[in-house]
């Protein structure tokens, strides 16, 4: 559910259907499992079968051997109801092995898809949704389904077969109580259709409510160190508890549905077969029926009061994986915006200059009215460094973030050596482009895993030289040296060591375009002039785009351009910009900020 979504969804009116629908859309993960279905279907219903037949052979029991006093008689009829249970467990441990092994299958490869699929969608769409709801999709949603496709659906069909041909034999042995006994499906229609509608609403909020409660848990797993350092555990403790409360009170409310609706599955049966046996009884009674039809009307009758109690789980587990469906959906349906255009072209390291030129540039980030970046007008030549600097949360890192397109521009067009980015193939565009952004991610994975992310087939002196030009040698000293996993987040590191090793990823394979979002900002002073010395060294043949916010830094670029307000206000030398640009005096030296129209453009 995206951010704003945050809450109790209001189910609309069609909610249903809809969910309905996205369900029997999962059916094509059923197909490359139809003939072990098939398998555990034909199991159950042979299964089923020979159960139906034992109250059948009871009754010739009663009316037969037990009637005329005929051992061998009976000793037949025995061996076979005997036979008749064997097979009937025999079936019973096909169905189930083959129904496990098939619902984990696909549970696995819708699992798989959501995953491939979360990682096409752009980083807009990442902003938009909560991480938690993200996480109970593709945790607890999932098994919601695996439950529905291993037991839900098979005992749906099991049991609606069951009846029938239970139903069936009824009339059979009795037409006037059989069919007494089939109008009890009417008030069970009732009952289904209503708790099916009562709870669909239910187990919809039940589910987005689970994925706040998963959001919150992520949030202060992240943030622990921030909320323990303002002491803000009690106040996050309460926000918790009453998302908590909200669930748990869905629970609750669930749970009471499902009891009420049991109840009269329970009750419905039951009550029939009261009045079929009173009936029954009065009907031997005029001998218009045998005890021996009787207690096989009776038997049947028994077989039918499991399918029906059952009833209710079925419905709720059925709704359940309709809403589980619905919401997995909402994430497969969402097209991934940034793709590749039908022409694209695969653009080799070799034949890339890095001349990057932003030409009428403008960025609006979705469901924003204002746009951060306006007619952006800037050339990076091949080789030149140039450094973006603007006061805080001026558009620089969204600037950065449209060279790999983590966005794409909403006006104008980058162009590499010409080419427009939309037109170059995105695993090329990415290998060309290096990058290390402003937190400093590591994967919870080894050091040597993190740092060959973009490029996996790095060589061991590769790495050492991009190591050493972060000036992350430190990497070789730790436990496992480059095998060491470094914990979620890489939070077992100090910042300056995340960012060393977050340079070395960026600088590592030499790419032909560097975007670097504050690179040295949490270094010391000593290390950063190591860090810089050796990124001179690097930038001297990579074309780079840095953001800045130090003028130590600024040392690194051969040109500087101003963005304010969402605008490129002055480009040039550090050394002219400072004597002549008041605006970027007042970023770089902290002086006050000139007044509006001083600022050269
Ligand atoms: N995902 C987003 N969705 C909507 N608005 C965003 C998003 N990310 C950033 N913004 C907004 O865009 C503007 C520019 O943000 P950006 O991070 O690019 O600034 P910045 O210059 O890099 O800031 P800083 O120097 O503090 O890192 C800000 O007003 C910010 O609120």
């Amino acid at each position: 559910m995206p951010a704003q979504r945050d809450g109790d969804p209001a189910p609309r009116a069609d909610g249903r259907v809809r969910s309905l629908r996205n369900l029997w859309r999962l059916r094509r993960y059923l197909r490359p499992y139809a003939p072990a279905y098939v398998l555990l279907l034909l199991a159950a219903l042979a299964a089923t079968g020979a159960g139906l037949a034992v109250p059948l052979v009871v009754q010739r029991v009663v009316d037969g051997p037990i009637a005329r006093h005929d051992p061998a008689g009976l000793l037949r009829l025995g061996g076979l109801t005997l036979l008749l249970g064997l097979v009937e467990a025999v079936l019973i441990f096909i169905r189930r092995w083959s129904q496990s092994s098939s619902s984990v299958g696909m549970e696995a490869t819708i699992r798989a898809d959501l995953y491939a699929h979360l990682q096409r969608l752009p980083a807009g769409f990442h902003d938009r949704w909560q991480s938690g709801q993200l996480l109970s999709r593709a945790i607890s949603d999932l098994s919601v389904l695996r439950r529905f496709l291993s037991f839900g659906l098979l005992f749906l069909v099991l049991n609606v077969v069951t009846y029938v041909a239970v139903v069936i034999l009824l009339i059979r042995l009795h037409g006037p109580l059989g069919l007494l006994v089939a109008a009890s499906a009417v008030p069970l229609f009732l009952i289904s259709r209503r708790f099916g509608r009562h709870y669909h609403t239910s187990s919809r909020r039940m589910q987005d409510q689970q994925g706040d409660v998963a959001t919150l848990v992520e949030e202060t797993a992240q943030g622990l160190r921030t909320m323990k350092a303002y002491g803000r555990g009690p106040e996050l403790a309460g926000r918790f508890a009453g998302r908590a409360r909200a669930l748990h009170d869905t629970g609750v409310a669930k749970g009471a549905l499902l009891a009420g609706a049991s109840a009269l599955f329970d009750l419905v049966p039951n009550l029939t077969l009261g009045a079929t046996l009173v009936g029954g009884a009065t009907l031997v009674a005029r001998d218009a029926l045998t005890i021996g039809e009787l207690v096989a009307f009776v038997s049947l009758q028994l077989m039918l009061i499991w399918p029906v109690q059952s009833l209710g789980w079925i419905i709720a587990n059925g709704q359940e994986a309709a809403t589980a469906a619905d919401r997995i959906q909402e994430v497969l349906d969402t097209p991934p915006s940034i793709v590749d255009a039908p022409d694209a072209v695969p653009l080799a390291r070799s034949a890339v200059r890095g001349r990057l030129r932003f030409e009428g540039v403008s960025f609006r980030y979705p469901g924003s009215a204002e746009p951060v970046l306006r007619d952006i007008e800037l050339t990076v030549e091949p080789g030149e460094t140039l450094a973006l600097v603007g006061a805080t949360g001026c558009g620089k890192s969204t600037l950065l973030s449209l060279v790999p397109r983590l966005h794409d521009v909403t006006g104008g067009r980058i162009t590499l050596d010409g080419h427009d980015l939309r037109g170059v193939r995105l695993d090329a565009l990415r290998r060309l482009v290096g990058v290390a952004f402003e937190e400093p991610t590591l994967f919870s994975m080894s050091v040597w895993e993190n740092l060959t992310l973009g490029c996996p087939d790095a060589t061991d002196n590769e790495v050492r030289a991009a190591l050493a030009l972060a000036q992350a040698d430190f990497a070789y000293d730790l436990p496992w040296g480059l095998a060491t996993r470094v914990g979620e987040q890489g939070l077992s590191l100090s910042g300056g060591q995340r960012q060393r090793l977050a340079l070395a990823r960026a600088v590592l394979g030499r790419p032909a375009l560097l975007v670097l979002d504050d690179p040295l900002s949490a270094l010391d002073v000593h290390t950063e002039a190591l860090v810089e010395a050796a990124l001179r060294r690097v930038l001297r043949d990579t074309t780079a785009l840095l953001v800045v916010h130090r003028p130590s830094t600024v040392a690194l670029a051969d040109r500087v351009a101003l963005l304010d307000g969402g605008r490129i206000t002055a480009v040039g030398r550090h050394g002219d910009l400072l004597a002549t640009v008041p605006a970027y005096r007042a970023v770089l030296a902290a002086e006050p900020a000139p007044a509006p129209g001083l600022v050269r453009s």
